[in-house]
């Protein structure tokens, strides 16, 4: 039978195709994947580099790109290009089989016998050498499958922006394989993060006809090539062009999410944008689809912090999952959402009267502040009942005295603790009074309940956003499921911790020590958006949770674009004003309106630049709780989270407003939270910059926020 293989590339052009272009792309392709090849004609050129790639009509204009192996009956398509393109890429390129992976790999021959020359005459005059043998010899290089081709090449190479330049010509996974070392990876850990990724992903060869190399090395090359197995999967596939992540995965994504079985929790981390959310969705999918088949409908949770999130994991999860008994045993909810249904049911199904207002919930604390004439302020007892008496669900005053205070600044004997707690019991004996409830009192409560069950209601639990879940939620979710394998995955990354719950999984009972993954190519933005964004990251390296640092080594994009845009103002006016104008702008260069994204650290100044925006006639939306409509997508920057935007513009970064000083402690209250708030308040802006694809805007009026010193310099 034939093997038909689709590449990534394909796939992405397909997408940028129009409509009746696409039909007919599938109608001339669908041929391979019925095996019915009569009256397909495959041309070959007269010239080309490799006599396996052939070019098949579409119509007038477009031509296909399909790889046919020597023997056997198996085709790779490749490409598709306007008809000169299409036979100008096949005349260059060239096919070959990793010899570290064994997956197939293309090369840009005529690209790289241009690039070696430039290099030639470069190296005459330039000494310095990117990868010299002493440092990396050649018996190193070619265990991580760089060929003998490429070695004199790459040894011309003096630095790391002329590596980049060949990314277009080089094999792929080789220019992978010392992109890593360039960015400073050691060898064994390429060989472990990349090359056995490639490797270990590889299905078992029964995916592959016998003798049938082309097949082999396609059956190799997960990640790039995708196998599809019939008409149907090609329709699946190509109805959905634009959500790639569906059926490409990196290797180093795959492995972690299609591991048969953990032995216990496990996690994924990663910088933004690397797929941590692709992989939680893969996951969750991986495990419903290896279930008994007696397994009730609903027994695996997919959940994270917030409504919104979980709507778009639902969103997606519906592209993933298309198989409706299988999509049934997933359930998304967000943790708030799912505590709250817990405790409702316990006491016979009343709605929970809920205070959320953080303003509202501060005006208490100043008041029992004064009645129980502590010398504490109302943001202090807030933070020590969340961070300390909610986190360690401390119920006594002796468990609050010999309580660790871990996270906390200021050190308070026993006569103090003894105040606090007056405080905390006053504050709580309002709440019960009045019947109502904050939520994380509600994810306690639930966490208790559900502990005292003998059932626990699911077989798997996968959360997304690990970093900001609180530790009552922790104890909710460890409680949800039983301990074993694959009980619990995360996907987080403490980089982005905006909501400032700082949490040791291990005291929590949830060890993923070798299960953690960390992730490191961006699927998002250009390198230009990320190496910029994280030159903001100036603090210190913040907790793995887990007791050892989190790291962006070797963090990185493959795309390129235009740097980061900075821009200053004298008044509010005049940056709304100058804002207006770069949205027509991006506007007029074909960006749709609800590709851009404005992120704002209040609402208001959200809403008087919808207003300008408005005034200027382009459609506006100041992203709610659930909402959003037509325009440009204007939201705070905790809205931002799990969002993305062709371009996206940051506005207000001003001193005074980032850090936003109400939600940064005062360093007399306690200096080690004020650190933790400052940190809560940089991530948020490095949050907003991360939603960007391809351009990204920062403005400000006044002097800018010290957050910006590392782009704006300091202040004179
Ligand atoms: N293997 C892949 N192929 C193509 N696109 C991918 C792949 N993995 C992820 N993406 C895309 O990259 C973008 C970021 O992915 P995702 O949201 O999963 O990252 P993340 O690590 O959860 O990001 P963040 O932490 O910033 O929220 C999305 O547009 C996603 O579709």
């Amino acid at each position: 039978m034939a093997t038909l293989g689709m590449h990534r590339d394909f796939l992405m052009e397909f997408a940028a195709l129009e409509k009746p272009v696409q039909k007919r792309v599938f109608e001339v392709f669908e041929k391979f994947a019925t095996a019915t090849h009569a009256g397909l004609h495959l041309e070959k050129l007269t010239h080309q580099k490799d006599p396996r790639l052939r070019t098949i009509r579409i119509n007038d204009f477009w031509r296909g790109v399909v790889l046919k192996a020597e023997s056997g009956d198996s085709y790779l398509l490749l490409k598709v290009l306007p008809h000169d393109k299409a036979n100008d890429w096949a005349a260059k390129h060239r096919a070959s089989v990793n010899e570290a992976t064994q997956g197939i790999e293309m090369r840009n021959d005529v690209g790289l016998e241009r690039a070696t020359a430039g290099l030639r005459a470069r190296a005459a005059e330039e000494p310095s050498r990117l990868f010299p043998a002493s440092e990396y010899p050649d018996k190193v290089l070619r265990s991580l499958g760089v060929d003998e081709e490429i070695l004199p090449i790459i040894r011309l190479v003096p630095d790391e922006t002329h590596l980049e330049a060949l990314h277009k010509v080089l094999p792929e996974q080789q220019y992978d394989v010392l992109l890593g070392l360039a960015t400073g990876m050691e060898p064994a850990e390429i060989d472990r993060e990349i090359v056995q990724a490639y490797a270990r992903a590889a299905p078992r060869s029964a995916d592959a006809s016998e003798g049938d190399e082309l097949a082999a090395a396609m059956a190799r090359s997960r990640g790039r090539v995708a196998l599809v197995s019939g008409t149907e999967e090609l329709q699946e596939i190509l109805e959905r062009p634009f959500d790639v992540w569906r059926v490409f995965l990196h290797p180093s994504q795959y492995r972690v999410a299609y591991q048969d079985s953990y032995a216990g929790p496990a996690r994924v981390t990663g910088g933004p944008g690397t797929g941590k959310t692709v992989v939680a969705l893969h996951r969750a999918y991986h495990l419903a689809r290896r279930l008994p088949a007696d397994a009730p409908d609903g027994c695996v949770l997919l959940t994270t912090y917030t409504k919104d999130l979980a709507a778009e994991l639902e969103r997606c999860l519906a592209l993933l999952v298309t198989d409706p008994a299988v999509r049934a045993k997933i359930r998304v909810v967000n943790v708030d959402a799912l505590a709250n249904e817990t405790v409702r049911a316990e006491r016979g199904g009343a709605p929970l009267k809920l205070v959320f207002d953080q303003k509202e919930i501060t005006a208490r604390w100043a008041r029992i502040a004064r009645r129980v004439e502590a010398d504490f302020t109302d943001v202090f007892l807030d933070q020590e009942w969340r961070h300390v008496v909610l986190a360690q669900a401390l119920t006594t005053p002796e468990e609050y005295l010999k309580a660790p205070r871990t996270g906390r600044g200021s050190a308070l004997g026993p006569l103090k603790r003894l105040k606090v707690w007056r405080a905390v019991a006053a504050f709580e004996e309002q709440l019960r009074q009045a019947g109502e409830w904050t939520f994380l009192q509600v994810c306690a409560e639930a966490a208790r309940v559900m502990g005292g069950r003998e059932e626990r209601p699911f077989r798997h639990v996968v959360v997304d956003e690990a970093q900001d879940l609180h530790p009552a939620q922790w104890r909710f979710l460890r409680s949800l499921v039983s301990p074993g394998p694959d009980d619990l995955f995360l996907a987080g990354d403490t980089y982005q911790r905006i909501y400032g719950n700082r949490v040791s999984l291990r005291s929590l009972g949830i060890q993923v020590v070798g299960r953690s993954h960390r992730l490191r190519v961006n699927y998002r933005t250009t390198q230009e958006i990320l190496a910029w964004s994280a030159s903001l990251l100036t603090g210190e390296e913040p907790d793995d949770m887990d007791g050892a640092k989190e790291s962006l080594a070797g963090y990185r994009s493959t795309m390129h674009g235009e740097r980061p845009e900075t821009s200053a103002h004298a008044a509010k006016t005049e940056e709304t004003a100058a804002l207006v104008s770069r949205v027509e702008k991006w506007i007029a260069s074909e960006v749709e309106a609800e590709h851009i994204g404005i992120a704002v650290r209040f609402v208001q100044f959200g809403r008087d630049i919808a207003q300008a925006l408005e005034r200027a006639g382009i459609a506006a939306c100041v992203l709610g709780a659930g909402r959003s409509g037509p325009g440009v997508r204007i939201g705070t920057m905790h809205r931002m989270k799990g969002l993305e935007f062709r371009c996206v513009a940051v506005a207000g970064v001003n001193d005074g407003t980032v850090p936003m000083k109400a939600a940064v402690t005062p360093v007399e209250v306690d200096a080690q939270q004020h650190q933790e708030d400052l940190n809560s308040e940089l991530s948020l802006l490095f949050v907003s910059c991360t939603r960007a694809r391809e351009a990204l805007r920062v403005s400000w009026h006044g002097e800018p926020s010290p957050f910006l010193a590392p782009v704006t310099g300091p202040r004179p």
